[in-house]
């Protein structure tokens, strides 16, 4: 071919993928213009992208298309976009990312949370429903209260590590329900394992940390928003050696996944051990290894077996750590920002419990208020989005879009349970439950919901029968008024404030102290697996 003909089959085939991509492009929802290359990528801020997501669905429309550096990313806006497709075609947006760090580096692939769509992940996460399902947790409906009664006096102690407070029983819930055990009340090894793990988890998720510099710099935003990292970029980075200039990140992974497998082999080892001894407490991991002890199954059958259960069971914590507490900063933030609900939802619970005990998740359909402010309180949560990944592109349900729509929430900014009340004082089943939104879509929507709405209900209920949540005053009797703004992160968290926790009665103070003493012996008796 002389050079003529080369310049003109260059131009030709220039001029058909130009009209390929443009029949492509215009196929897609309109969005905000971008940079060449870059497409949006640098319009994005670091933190709350949903706003933004938001202010230009309102200029482009309700699905809302973008480009971050070739990869299309699509941001639903709306309920009705979110149904149609996470729910209605959900068998095709129901994969998620490779997450090359997370899954291949820091050894997260035992997690169904992060797994493709597919067999292994439907085996997961079947085996985690039976256990999870709204039927099955009732069985630790008791548990949750004692619990939860027994990390009262702590709010009156030390009243400002109040999400400390809320970290450590989410913890004590999920490991006392999945593993049997009763983490110690201070320094408690399994869950100290589990933070650092987590903590590996929220750094390779968000900022790039982790990246080769110039890269970072480079392509930053687009890495940050889609929770990737150079390596995701460009897998092959996974073979550098660790000892090679720039793959710091590869050195961190090694860390980070020591933590990961302890967060899963510790506790689940644990069982084993006290199972054998004959002295294990009711558990889901003991109901599920008896079961496979009397199988009749094969060493290897067993073996598959052990590690599908101990990643189930790893991913449980998981799940349910950071959600749980950043709902519970929220709901202090509402009832120190907006007393008035405080005392009308105590109002509630002086009728129905009559302040002469604490109240259990038995009493939830005698307390559509207190349900009105969990519901107001999810509307308002910040959690971060979920992903899905059909062929090629991120299709992002931009949840706190929907749950501030104006034509779905009458004044979104407004912390208002009353809104899902009838006049009749009863939940109003016509105004949409931000549960249905919140906890994702399809067939990757959160399975531990029903475990994660019964313990923060609880919480709720029994923090609001207990104390006044108050707020401390400075100096000059001012009181110190908390900014309402949020960090980022995974799960994003209220920014640091204080409040104050006064008992509502001496009589509950009472209940308090001996709820206090009686959670202390049941972590003295053999029910505490030990770690070593
Ligand atoms: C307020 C608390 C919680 C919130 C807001 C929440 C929210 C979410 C969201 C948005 C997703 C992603 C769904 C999607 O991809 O569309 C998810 C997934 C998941 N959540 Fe939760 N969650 C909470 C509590 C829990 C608890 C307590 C557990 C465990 C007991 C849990 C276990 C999981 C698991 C295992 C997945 C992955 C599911 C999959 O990929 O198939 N979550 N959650």
């Amino acid at each position: 071919m002389d050079s003529a003909s080369l310049i003109l089959f260059a131009l030709l085939l220039a001029a058909f993928l130009f009209v390929v991509w443009h029949k492509d492009m215009s196929r897609l929802p309109p969005g905000q213009k971008g940079m060449p290359f870059f497409g949006n990528s640098f319009q994005i801020p670091k933190d709350s992208q949903w706003l933004t997501y938001e202010r230009w669905s309102k200029q482009y429309g309700k699905m809302l298309y973008l480009n971050f550096a070739g990869v299309t990313v699509i941001v639903l806006n709306s309920a009705k976009h979110a149904i149609e497709l996470f729910d209605k075609r959900s068998a095709i947006y129901s994969d998620r990312s490779k997450f090359v760090m997370v899954n291949e580096l820091m050894g997260w692939d035992y997690s169904f949370a992060f797994m493709s769509y597919g067999d292994r992940w439907r085996e997961h996460r079947r085996m985690f429903y039976q256990h999870y399902n709204s039927q099955a947790i009732q069985k630790c409906r008791s548990l949750t209260a004692r619990e939860v009664q027994a990390s009262l006096h702590r709010f009156i102690d030390q009243p400002d590590s109040f999400m400390q407070h809320f970290k450590d029983l989410a913890g004590t819930l999920i490991l006392s329900v999945t593993y049997g055990i009763k983490p110690l009340p201070k320094d408690d090894p399994y869950i100290m394992i589990s933070e650092q793990a987590l903590h590996g988890l929220v750094v390779a998720t968000h900022a790039g940390g982790h990246l080769g510099k110039g890269y970072i710099s480079l392509l930053r935003r687009r890495v940050e928003l889609t929770s990737k990292s150079a390596v995701e970029f460009i897998p092959a980075l996974k073979y550098l050696p660790s000892w090679f200039p720039g793959a710091g990140f590869k050195r961190q992974a090694e860390k980070w996944r020591k933590a990961a497998m302890g967060m899963i082999e510790l506790p689940f080892d644990a069982v084993k051990r006290a199972m054998a001894e004959g002295r294990a407490p009711e558990s889901i991991v003991s109901a599920l290894l008896s079961k496979l002890n009397d199988g009749g199954f094969s060493p290897e059958q067993v073996a598959k077996q052990e590690a599908d259960i101990r990643g189930m069971a790893g991913t449980a914590y998981s799940g349910s750590a950071d959600s749980s507490v950043s709902a519970l900063g929220t709901f202090i933030l509402a009832m120190v920002l907006y007393p008035e609900v405080q005392r009308k939802a105590q109002a509630e619970l002086d009728r129905v419990i009559r302040r002469d005990r604490l109240p259990t998740y038995e009493d939830e359909p005698n307390l559509p208020y207190i349900t009105a402010v969990l519901r107001e309180m999810f509307r308002r949560d910040d959690e971060y989005l979920g992903y899905n990944l059909p062929a090629g592109s991120v299709v992002i349900g931009n949840t706190w879009a929907i749950l501030h729509d104006e034509d779905l929430y009458k004044d979104p900014g407004i912390f208002n349970p009353d809104r899902f009340i009838t006049k009749e004082g009863t939940l109003d089943p016509d105004v949409l439950n931000p549960e249905d939104f919140m906890f994702g879509y399809g067939r990757r929507v959160c399975p531990g919901r029903f475990f994660a709405v019964q313990s923060i209900w609880s919480t709720m209920a029994t923090l609001l029968t207990a104390f006044e949540i108050g707020l401390p005053a400075d100096e000059h009797g001012q009181k110190i008024i908390p900014s309402g703004e949020y960090s980022g992160g995974l799960a994003i968290y209220p920014l640091p404030f204080r409040c104050t926790f006064k008992p509502r009665s001496e009589h509950i103070e009472a209940l308090i102290r001996s709820a206090a003493t009686s959670g202390e012996l049941t972590r003295d008796t053999d029910q505490q697996l030990e770690m070593y």
